[in-house]
């Protein structure tokens, strides 16, 4: 089993790409999926406790790797059966399957066992399933102990991740030689379970990857409070916001920080100031950051319109990307780098619903605006207008309460100012964000996490 961080996630092209590289280097498809069978039985076996195992065979590669991981299980004395739900419809399942020499039942006939193995489609799955075969699925594995999919659960769509009917959750998903969309993103990656990465021997590259932990300078001798890193906060109608996103930024290892036009409050160390050009105009500010707390009245308005006239390098969240709708050309204007993290609701009234996965739709807003885009929830992806993206692999969906935001606004911002490039920045934000939460564990409020950040920051 491979740890999930910083691996490259692979579309089904993408992974056909990679297998037909291999294949071409002198392997087979044979020889790809007898690796790929052999690594399933390892998996399921050590998943099993010698419980019986059921596996279901669909008629593509997916039902092949089925058929030999079954072969395996069944070479170590456990009890294995196989239904299918087609013939084999590719020359390498044909293969696999007359290499299983135990009867094979139709998926109607089969009869429920405690370990559930879903080799029924993989990567090409095309249509939703067959209505009689997704009831037979979610029977067998609502009586399975243990429900095991191969590479992804029958019933999600690899690239955009999408459920076509109602599939079952999988306890595990044995993605198969690289992670696919469908295992991180929403609403398909709960779908998965818990995902475990097997290899197969297939060499794989792409320019999305899982975050991983970031390394960040620590200060030294020459360090100060500046060049750690200055963020200036424009505050605005609601200063819990504001105080959140400052602390969150102190926390994550800025060294100054100050919150314009507050209205007082949070930690001794922050400094209050108001709201004028002077303050704005400091050219030690290593990043200004505008949104959490700010409102979207007139005042706000003007906020942001001097915020963005600046040279300085901006982080966009909130109830500033509310408005920014009607300020998007200004973006192509600026030289300093711009991060924007709206969540979908955001997303969609400043793009669109757009087309693809989400993943798609972060790296087509990130090329249209010449920003870093994070699109936050609980499968972040972080995309540059280069078409590298990163996404999160690391999730509590107890960051689902107010304020969570703001905080990573704060920690990003804390990661821009101490001189990160802004893609580097804004995912070390969303890794420290998301390590705070999983030290916090559940029910945890956004001040803990803030909170939390200086235990993650010294952990790297
Ligand atoms: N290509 C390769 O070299 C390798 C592929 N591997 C496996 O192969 C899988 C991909 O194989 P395939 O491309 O054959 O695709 P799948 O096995 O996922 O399924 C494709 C087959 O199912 C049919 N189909 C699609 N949706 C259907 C639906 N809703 N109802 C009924 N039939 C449907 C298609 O017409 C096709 O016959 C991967 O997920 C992985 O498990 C592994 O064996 C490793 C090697
Ligand atoms: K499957």
């Amino acid at each position: 089993m491979t740890p999930i961080a910083g691996q490259p996630v692979l579309t089904a092209n993408e992974m056909r790409a990679a297998e037909q590289q291999a294949i071409d280097a002198g392997g087979s498809v044979e020889a790809l999926m007898e690796r790929a069978g052999r690594e399933v039985a390892r998996a399921v076996a050590r998943l099993a406790s010698r419980a019986p195992v059921l596996v279901l065979c669909g008629p593509g590669n997916n039902g092949g790797d089925g058929y030999v991981a079954a072969r395996f299980l069944a070479g170590i004395g456990l009890d294995v059966r196989v239904a299918a739900s087609a013939a084999p419809a590719t020359a390498a399942a044909r293969a696999a399957r007359a290499g299983w020499s135990g009867p094979v039942t139709p998926v109607a006939d089969a009869q429920p066992a405690a370990i559930l193995v879903d080799a029924l489609f993989g990567t090409g799955l095309k249509r939703p399933l067959d209505p009689a075969l997704a009831d037979c699925l979610r029977t067998l594995a609502g009586k399975a102990r243990r429900t095991i999919a191969v590479d992804l659960p029958s019933g999600v769509t690899t690239d955009d991740a999408r459920t076509l009917g109602d599939v079952p959750i999988f306890d595990v998903t044995l993605a198969l030689g690289a992670f696919k969309p469908a295992h991180l993103l929403q609403p398909a990656a709960r779908h998965c379970g818990e995902t475990r990465l097997l290899d197969i021997g297939v060499d794989v590259r792409s320019d999305l990857h899982v975050i991983e932990k970031p390394s960040l300078r620590t200060p030294d001798a020459d360090s100060h409070k500046y060049n750690r890193g200055m963020v200036t906060i424009v505050g605005g109608a609601m200063t819990g916001a504001s105080l959140l996103a400052a602390e969150a930024a102190m926390r994550a290892g800025a060294g100054y920080v100050a919150l314009l036009g507050g209205q007082g409050g949070g930690p001794h160390a922050l400094v209050h100031k108001s709201f004028d050009d002077d303050a704005l105009d400091d050219d030690r500010i290593g990043a200004l950051l505008i949104g959490p707390g700010l409102g979207r009245d007139d005042g706000a308005a003007r906020r942001l319109d001097r915020a963005l006239a600046t040279a300085h390098r901006l982080v966009l969240d909130g109830d500033a990307l509310h408005l920014l709708k009607d300020r998007m050309a200004v973006l192509e204007s600026r030289a300093a780098p711009v991060i924007l993290t709206p969540h979908a609701g955001e997303f969609a009234a400043l793009f669109g619903e757009g087309e693809g996965s989400k993943i798609d739709r972060a790296r087509a807003a990130a090329r249209e605006t010449g920003a870093i885009v994070v699109f936050k929830g609980a499968d972040t992806v972080v995309a540059a207008p280069d078409g590298r993206a990163r996404i999160v692999g690391d999730t509590n969906d107890w960051l689902s309460t107010a304020g969570t935001g703001d905080v990573l606004a704060g920690v990003i911002s804390a990661m821009l100012a101490g001189g990160m490039p802004p893609f580097e920045a804004a995912t070390a934000g969303v890794w420290l964000h998301a390590d705070a939460a999983r030290r916090l564990g559940a029910a945890f409020i956004a001040d803990d996490l803030a909170a939390m950040l200086t235990e993650s920051r010294a952990s790297l």
